[in-house]
């Protein structure tokens, strides 16, 4: 049997993301983590995403990851490509995305992709190529201080343009209002004029739904996880997809209670202070973890004894933008980056060792950590907690019964997302 969906994901938790939203939507989904080897079978899946962490390395490293990611894809039959990349547009003026979406299509002899970011459960909608999160313009959402990525431009066609040599068009919102045809022609026209890479607002689930029908046919669509909730109605409609009763379930969990931020995102920064007002919680400091490794041993002690009273316990070094820049400027982004990346899975490693099994990780590059660490291979997607995020479970060699882990993207989440998610798991 051959999947019907091959993806790529520049980070973790977008990876999650979009397996979740395919799950929910009735694919039966399979995360791996980096490019797997010829040996794995998936011969009981209908799609398999492929978590990458190519969001903020060197834009050379990202391309070369991503074209093995897809000969791997290819390998496995699939039918369609979907490069996935944050509904908040993340990248620099370098790439990553416009470089990836053109190594791709190159790759795939494809002539045009779409860009679909848009994720409106979650707030995320476009018009007229320009980017919102909630009522807020992306530059003004928060988005503008983000650590590595910074995002000071709405305009996805101008931010899209300064990635890519090829033309950049739009799919406006009066087109997708005519319907799924009248969106193809535009395409068509569009891809007439020598445009590789089209924008497309979208408003909402309808939108989606237009634009999952004027774009099954392509080799390869681009976005957020918001497009992959709409496909597999169209991969149904063309008799690639049976009906599954029930894609995503997991083992009962068991195992210590712990939580691991990275993230500085405005959502997580709430969800940290709402766990601290009833939970016990450990900050970390770059500028302190520069020095010496006893702030590490000092988190380390601290979340061995919250663990021991039962837990759950909280890692972070999540903090306000004036505290993140201080730390920057005194570092550099990267050498800050990496000291909490490296903290954070050193102790997800230590703590899972000696019995913690249940964890939460919140922010895309943080979980990358994370999981590199544990040395996760593949993810099986289960319940979803909030949108955008679900439990997910790895099978670890040292672990009987597999780790349940939920990785949160910095801007996802309720207020109580650290804890309610303990509060959901089965
Ligand atoms: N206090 C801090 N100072 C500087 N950088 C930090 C701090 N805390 C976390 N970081 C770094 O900021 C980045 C946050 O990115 P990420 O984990 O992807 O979160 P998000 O999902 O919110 O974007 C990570 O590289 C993390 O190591
Ligand atoms: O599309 C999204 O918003 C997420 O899936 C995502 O990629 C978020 O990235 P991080 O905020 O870096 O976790």
């Amino acid at each position: 049997m051959t999947i019907v969906l091959g993806a790529i994901a520049d980070d973790f938790t977008g990876a999650t993301d979009l397996a979740n939203n395919l799950v929910r939507s009735g694919m039966r989904c399979l995360q791996v983590i980096g490019v797997p080897g010829p040996e794995l079978e998936v011969s009981d899946v209908d799609a398999v995403v492929v978590a990458l962490k190519s969001r903020s390395c060197p834009t050379d490293e990202a391309v070369v990851d991503s074209l093995a990611a897809l000969a791997w894809l290819q390998a496995q039959g699939a039918r369609q490509c979907f490069f996935k990349y944050c509904s908040t547009f993340d990248s620099t003026e370098r790439g990553n995305i416009g470089p990836v979406a053109d190594a791709l299509l190159e790759r795939l002899g494809a002539e045009q992709t779409v860009m679909v970011p848009a994720f409106p459960v979650n707030g995320r909608t476009v018009y007229q190529g320009h980017l919102f999160v909630g009522d807020r313009l992306l530059n003004d959402s928060g988005m503008q201080h983000h650590p590595l990525t910074p995002m000071t431009d709405a305009d996805l066609v101008r931010v899209l343009a300064r990635q890519t040599p090829h033309p950049v068009g739009l799919a406006a919102r009066p087109v997708l209002a005519q319907g799924a045809e009248a969106t193809r022609q535009h395409l068509a026209d569009l891809a007439g004029q020598g445009v590789r890479h089209v924008i497309c607002d979208t408003l909402d689930e309808r939108d989606l739904d237009v634009l999952a029908e004027a774009c099954v046919s392509l080799p390869l669509v681009t976005g957020g996880s918001g497009l992959g909730q709409a496909l597999p109605a169209q991969y149904r409609r063309l008799g690639w997809l049976a009906e599954i009763a029930e894609p995503g379930r997991l083992q009962p969990s068991s195992g210590g209670k712990l939580v691991l931020s990275g993230s500085c995102s405005r959502a997580t920064l709430g969800q940290v202070a709402h766990f601290l007002e009833r939970y016990p919680g450990f900050a970390l400091d770059p500028l302190a973890l520069a020095e010496s490794d006893a702030q590490w041993e000092a988190a380390l002690d601290f979340a061995r004894n919250a663990l021991e009273r039962g837990g759950p316990v909280l890692v972070y070094a999540s903090a306000d933008p004036e505290r993140v820049k201080a730390a920057q400027a005194r570092l550099g982004v990267e050498r800050a980056g990496q000291l909490v990346e490296r903290a954070l899975g050193q102790l997800a490693r230590t703590l899972v060792s000696e019995g913690v099994g249940r964890l939460v990780v919140a922010g895309g590059e943080t979980s990358g950590a994370v999981v590199s660490a544990l040395g996760i291979e593949t993810l099986r997607i289960g319940e979803q907690i909030d949108p955008g995020v679900p439990w997910t479970q790895a099978q670890l060699e040292e672990r009987e019964v597999p780790l349940s882990l939920a990785l949160k993207s910095g801007n996802f989440g309720n207020i109580d997302f650290f804890t309610r998610a303990f509060e959901v798991l089965p």
